[in-house]
Parts: structure tokens; sequence; C-alpha cells
């Protein structure tokens, strides 16, 4: 497998970030987490004057062979349907992206259909949609293997041109299964609860998920949890094309925009093959899929917006967009106490 080089943050320019924060026209920590936010892309670049350029969102898209066995109220044509809709610019993502100047790119990860050469469609399919890991693992780990560097190879392009603030989202049929299991396996949270209702599975349905779900974590018992291990048994390309994609973006010093529930569960893998992968994330949003604030708890992440939002595609990433560019606009254009001539003096 590929090595992803990630350099821990060199905190020691964090005090004359804070110093510039602090200075600003406006009470101690009065902008709340816009000041986090300043710090942190401050760390990331290494300087007291941020810059956002080129801002994607990549969207990952494959199909799961779990999806046959009935953990989603909707079928698995819906993952190429969606990615018409993607390529039309239809969909939420391409929404949200177009309103806050994001470029998006859409990726075949592994979807069941052959798609045509199209210009914004990035080919990199893996296979034709995952085995069901209800009877057999859902992909080899050569496979694993080369979704990982294909999404990293893509990331490493888009860095060359120019981008450094990276989303990532995911399309894919019964992903919320995969993302729980994984959740369950690598956060070690009990699997009950990282199951939700995904697309909008009624109480019986979630009922059968459950089952379901419980039943194929037995079938592969013993089970190896390593990061590749659970990704290979039971994740989907597109998830593991965005865990390789998230490693490169952090290796590139890019900033990762953390999406949704399999956004998160992505990002879980990759953090648990380089941790110092989430000096590089911002947690755009806590997701309404039960489960999701858990997993966020587990890697100490405060998202930045709840929403209500389920929706994936990288919506929540690019929602919180303007706010990031807010936190870097702030600290680089208000005006401090000094060049405003604003007395900082708390009276006693
Ligand atoms: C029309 C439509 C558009 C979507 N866009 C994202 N998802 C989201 O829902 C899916 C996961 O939920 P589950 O595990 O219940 O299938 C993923 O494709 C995810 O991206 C969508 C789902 C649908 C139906
Ligand atoms: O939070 C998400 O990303 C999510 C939740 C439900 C369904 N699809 C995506």
């Amino acid at each position: 497998m590929a090595t992803f080089n990630i350099t821990p943050i060199n905190k020691d320019i964090t005090a004359a970030l804070q110093h510039k924060i602090d200075n600003k026209t406006k009470p101690l920590g009065a902008l709340g987490l816009l000041e986090n936010i300043a710090l942190q892309i401050g760390c990331i670049q290494q300087t007291l004057t941020p810059v956002l350029r080129q801002p994607n969102i990549v969207v990952f898209a494959g199909d799961h062979g779990i999806a046959k066995e009935g953990v989603s109220p909707f079928p698995q044509e819906v993952t190429y349907q969606m990615v018409f809709n993607f390529l039309q610019g239809g969909a939420g993502i391409n929404v949200f992206t177009r309103q806050n100047g994001m470029q998006i790119r859409v990726v075949d990860a592994g979807v069941n259909f052959d798609f045509n050469q199209h210009p914004g469609l990035i080919h990199a399919k893996v296979g034709m949609g995952t085995k069901s890991y209800l009877h057999e693992p859902a992909m080899t780990q050569v496979q694993c293997a080369e979704a990982m560097e294909k999404g990293a190879a893509i990331v490493r392009e888009i860095h060359q041109e120019g981008c450094n603030v990276i989303g990532f989202g995911e399309m894919g049929i019964s992903n919320t299964s995969a993302a729980a299991i994984i959740m369950s396996l690598l956060g070690d949270i009990p699997l009950e609860q990282c199951i939700g209702r995904g697309t909008g599975l009624d109480d019986e349905g979630l009922t059968k998920k459950k089952a379901i779900l419980a039943e194929a974590i037995a079938r592969h018992k013993p089970i190896d949890k390593t990061p590749i291990n659970v990704l290979s048994t039971f994740g989907g390309f597109e998830i593991a094309m965005m865990c390789g994609a998230m490693l490169q973006a952090a290796a590139s010093g890019m900033i990762i925009l953390v999406d949704g529930f399999i956004s998160t569960a992505a990002l879980l893998t990759a953090s648990k093959i380089n941790e110092h992968i989430l000096d590089y994330c911002i947690f755009t949003h806590q997701s309404n899929e039960r489960g999701h604030h858990l997993m966020l708890s587990h890697l100490k992440a405060v998202p930045l917006l709840h929403l209500g939002m389920r929706l994936g595609e990288g919506t929540g990433a690019a929602v919180a967009y303007p706010i990031i560019l807010s936190a870097v606009t702030f600290l680089n254009e208000m005006a401090s106490f000094e060049s405003a001539g604003v007395s900082n003096k708390v009276e006693a």
C-alpha cells in the first residue's frame, strides 16, 4: 500500500496567530469557532495571512453489493442515476458548489454502470460495485489499495492545479451500512449505536438493517481490525477512494472539509492509518444520521453546523465553505485595536 507522509502541524506559530486574533477590534473570543478555524488554517499554512485557493468538492460514487439485501429504501440504480444528475448540474451538491464558487468533480469509483466518456466525469472504476459482505469480503485488499491510490492520484492532480482546500462527498446506495460497520469496528462503538435510517428507513426497515449488519459482522469473525482489512471487508470503492484522497490531501498540506456520516467514516479509517491527518480536518457539520455525533466525539471533533442535514454528496462541506472563508477573511482584513485607534482597555 502507498504510504502517506503527513507532517504533523508545527504549532510554533500558534502564539503569533492568537495574538493577531486577540488584537482584532472585538472582545476576546467574540468570533467563537471562527477564531479556532482561523488559528487552525494559519497553522496548516504556517502563515499569519492564509489564503483559500480554488476550493473543490470531489464526489466519489460507488455501488454496494449489500444493497440487494434490502438495507436501504432505495434501489442500487439510484447511484448511477444520481451520477447523471451530478453531471447535469442538478443535484444538491451542484447547487451549493455553484452558489459558493467551488469546483465540483465527480468520480466513478465503482458504480455498477458503464459510463461513456464525459468531460465532467473522472473514470477511476475499480469494479462494477462491491460484493455483498453478508457472504464474502466487499473487495480484495488489492482492490482496496487500488481505490486508495486512485483517490490519492486525483487529489495530487487537483493540488497541482493550485487548490488548497478540498471537501469530499459520496454517492452510493446502502453506503450508510458500510459506514456504520466501519464506525463500529474502528471506533469500538456498539454496532446498534452506529446504525441509522440512512435515506429514510421506517422502523421495520431499521430493525432489518440492524439484523443484516449484525449477521454480516458475525459472518466475518474473528475480524482483523486493521483499517485496511475493515475497509476491504465492509467498505465501498467510493469510501476507500475517499480515504486515500483524504490521506493525500493531508500529505499535500491541504485543508480537508469533512462532510457527513460516510465521509466521516472514511476519515475515521484514514485517521487509524495516520492520526496526523486530523490536524488538517475541519468538521463541517453534524449529520442527522444516527451515530454521526458519536463518531465525531470519538474523533474529538467539533462540528461547525447543526442543520439537521443527512444527504451526503459533500453538501455539508459546501454549505459550510462560506463560513470557513469568513474565518480567513476576518483574520486578514479586520482592523486591530492599534490600526483602528480603538481602546483595548477593559474597565476594572
Ligand atoms: C436520490 C438520492 C440522492 C442522494 N444523495 C446522497 N444520498 C445519500 O444516500 C445514500 C446512503 O443512504 P442509504 O444507506 O440509506 O442508501 C448515499 O448514496 C448517500 O450519498 C442520496 C440518496 C438518494 C436516494
Ligand atoms: O450524513 C450523511 O452523509 C448521510 C446520511 C444519510 C444518508 N446519506 C448520507
